[in-house]
């Protein structure tokens, strides 16, 4: 891309003493109102204004916008690249002075500018970072935010850091433990679990050692000690006396088998909102009052954050990333992963359905494997559920046949009424009339924010609502409006950018930022006190932190944010996060490997349908400014509420397509596959909630 302004005058504010008219030096002095100047940044004036060098003002351009950009600079080059960087990132700046001031205070340097902006990365980071999380004083997150951070940062002295800030990871023991070296054990074993829970140990980092055990939970096999140790709750244990009939049956037929031994494989389908979870509670509960263990797992963070012990099916079985016909999980025979699945009386995998048939068949393969018997599952009771009425596997720019090819069964019954190929129409009731884009958003956000200035700080009105989209795009636009809308303090973090072995700089920082990924946080992310946030990776799943688990905003520093878990069995829990370094698993978008420094997390006041599969939301406004794209989508986004009253959908009208009420295209395959076959072969229990056994 080229610049159609002369560089002279571009290059000014590179070279201020050269070229002393530049947009900064003139600001000043020129007729553009501070709140026209605040709109825009230093590189897109020239597209609204052209410069006028007899008069030395700007006048607004009258002709079509030009393109432009600043010209390049490298980090090596110093001052000038960190110049380059404010004037990339500071809208409406009238001097270098007022370029150079952060919060109020005056800079000397562009770096130092930059540094404290948020812009660049500080060497000390991982340091500030603790040492802002110990303001907030949760010792037992700060333990866990330390652990995360051996496991996704790669500090470079680990040692330093202990040594740093064992006070602050200490401070509750130290309250009531004089012995500085029991404190340290204390510290150290807790540290110990959080590390095991995300599958490392101690003894991976320059830690010292623990001299003496002082949590008795952790002898022996400590996974197998956490699976007995979780609290089975009476509201489970008495689900099984409010069970409907296809429930009872479902429940006292696995529960035969756990009874007599048997082993068995059950595939419970319903649609959503039936019962599953309620089963699956309630027969987790019935094992686990038993003495046994039961292994809670699902696809999603989300839906494993619904069970009690939950887990993601990856976790749990070490699924690997990318999978083939003959896959195995990465579990070893003596590890300890293997010695809780072989304890196991009962597993459950819940929407099963979302998994790729291929990790399934490695699942099965891995515990014939390990427990030593050639049958399916390895003869463990295995009862997994789903709804493949909603989305399937996210097969990325997969064809339909590869995406079918990679699920268990399709089950579109297709049974809605449709026109000219796939058009469905939305029921009058559930209709928002469309109007322009723009406000079709804004009419969106008020009907289902109403009086959002009053509910700032109820987490209950914030995270019972949602705007759920098909595509990222839409969901950012969304997500900005409201975040203009939330009052109070803002904190905007920049993510850091690189691409990595692009060692001739072929792609400039300012393209990298610019980028959009999808499963990637924003570069800039805004975040103001008491906002929904969702998290976009597994962080400590054990602990409520996995992929799609919804957070609000409750605290910030620079380096850290303190959420509070607000779904699922962890709400309540006060979390600490930071910015690690996130790259795509199958990153074939783009020629290069993209890597991007931010914190894992998004805003949730709009996400993608896909996003909020196995979610529950009261509040659901579905904006649909193109159809779904993918089986099951339309049906996930209708099906996360709680009411039809309280579900509404604003669809953008398609162009040539005349009718009287609301139409959308609708996806759904309806071919069949080899699961199908197998359930020809089985005993339906009922339409609504079927299982079957084999
Ligand atoms: N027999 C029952 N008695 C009382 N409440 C029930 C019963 N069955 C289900 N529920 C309630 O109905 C709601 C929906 O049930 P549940 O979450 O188990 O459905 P689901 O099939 O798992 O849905 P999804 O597929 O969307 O995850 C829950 O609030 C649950 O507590």
């Amino acid at each position: 891309m080229h610049a159609t302004y002369r560089p002279r005058r571009l290059c000014g504010a590179f070279f201020p003493s050269l070229f002393l008219k530049s947009i900064l030096l003139c600001w000043p002095y020129n007729s553009i109102s501070q709140i026209i100047r605040w709109q825009y940044l230093y590189k897109d004036f020239p597209k609204h204004f052209t410069w006028n060098g007899s008069q030395l003002r700007w006048n607004r351009r009258l002709l079509k916008a030009q393109r432009d950009r600043i010209v390049s600079a490298n980090p090596s080059e110093g001052e000038r690249y960190y110049l380059r960087l404010l004037l990339s990132n500071v809208k409406g700046p009238t001097s270098f002075e007022d370029l150079c001031t952060v919060d109020g205070v005056n800079h000397t340097t562009f770096r130092k500018a930059a540094l404290e902006m948020g812009l660049i990365e500080n060497d000390k980071s991982l340091s500030q970072c603790l040492a802002e999380a110990s303001l907030f004083q949760f010792p037992n997150a700060l333990r866990r935010l330390f652990a995360t951070i051996m496991i996704f940062c790669e500090p470079g002295d680990v040692r330093k850091l202990w040594n740093d800030h064992f006070d602050s990871l200490s401070e509750d023991h130290r309250l009531h433990c004089q012995s500085v070296e029991r404190v340290r054990n204390m510290v150290l074993t807790e540290i110990r679990v959080f590390l095991q829970s995300m599958g490392k140990n101690l003894h991976d980092f320059d830690l010292p050692n623990i001299t003496k055990d002082v949590n008795l939970r952790n002898v022996g096999h400590r996974e197998v000690q956490e699976e007995y140790g979780i609290v089975v709750e009476d509201e489970h244990l008495c689900a099984k006396d409010s069970f409907n009939s296809d429930q009872k049956v479902l429940f006292d037929e696995i529960m035969t088998h756990v009874d007599n031994d048997l082993p068995g494989v059950f595939f419970i389908i319903g649609l959503g909102g039936t019962g599953k979870t309620f089963v699956y509670k309630a027969l987790l509960a019935e094992v686990r009052s038993r003495g046994l263990i039961a292994l809670a797992t699902a696809s999603s963070g989300a839906a494993a954050n619904n069970m009690p012990g939950g887990r993601t099916a990856h976790t749990r079985f070490k699924i690997p990333i990318n999978l083939n016909n003959n896959s195995m999980c990465n579990i070893k025979k003596q590890s300890k992963a293997t010695e809780v699945i072989r304890s196991s009386k009962l597993i459950i995998w819940d929407e099963a359905s979302m998994a790729k048939r291929q990790a399934i068949e490695a699942v099965d393969r891995t515990l014939q494997d390990i427990i030593g018997v050639s049958l399916p599952f390895g003869e463990k009771i295995m009862v997994m559920g789903g709804d493949f009425r909603q989305v399937l596997p996210v097969i990325k720019r997969g064809t339909r046949a590869q995406i079918v090819d990679s699920s268990l069964r399709i089950v579109g019954d297709g049974t809605e009424e449709s026109i000219e190929g796939n058009f469905i129409r939305i029921p009058d009731d559930m209709t928002i009339p469309c109007t322009p884009r723009g406000n079709s958003i804004k009419e969106l956000i008020n009907a289902i924010f109403p009086s959002i200035q009053n509910n700032l700080y109820s987490s209950d009105y914030i995270i019972s609502r949602a705007i759920l989209s098909t595509r990222n795009e839409s969901v950012d636009e969304i997500n900005d409006k409201m975040i203009d809308i939330f009052q109070g303090e803002e904190k905007i973090y920049y993510s850091f950018d690189e691409a990595e072995d692009d060692h001739n700089n072929f792609y400039p920082i300012e393209f990298l930022n610019s980028l959009t990924v999808s499963g990637l946080p924003p570069h800039k992310l805004r975040l103001k006190i008491g906002c929904p946030i969702i998290l976009l990776r597994n962080i400590d799943p054990s602990h409520g932190l996995c992929n799609g688990t919804r957070l609000i905003c409750k605290g910030f520093q620079h380096n850290v944010i303190n959420p509070e878990i607000v779904v699922g069995q962890h709400t309540g829990k006060r979390v600490f996060l930071l910015r690690i370094p996130l790259t795509l698993s199958e990153d074939d978008m783009f020629p290069f490997k993209l890597k991007r420094k931010q914190f894992p997390i998004r805003l949730s006041f709009s996400m993608t349908i896909n996003k909020a599969q196995g979610q529950t939301i009261p509040h659901v406004r579905v904006y649909l400014p193109d159809s779904v794209f993918s089986h099951g989508q339309f049906y996930v986004a209708l099906s996360r509420g709680i009411s039809r009253e309280n579900t509404k959908v604003l669809v953008h009208l398609v162009k040539d397509f005349r009718r009287d009420g609301v139409y959308t295209s609708n996806v759904v395959y309806q071919e069949k596959s080899a699961m199908d076959e197998t359930k020809k072969n089985s005993e339906e229990i009922s339409d609504s909630l079927l299982g079957f056994g084999f």
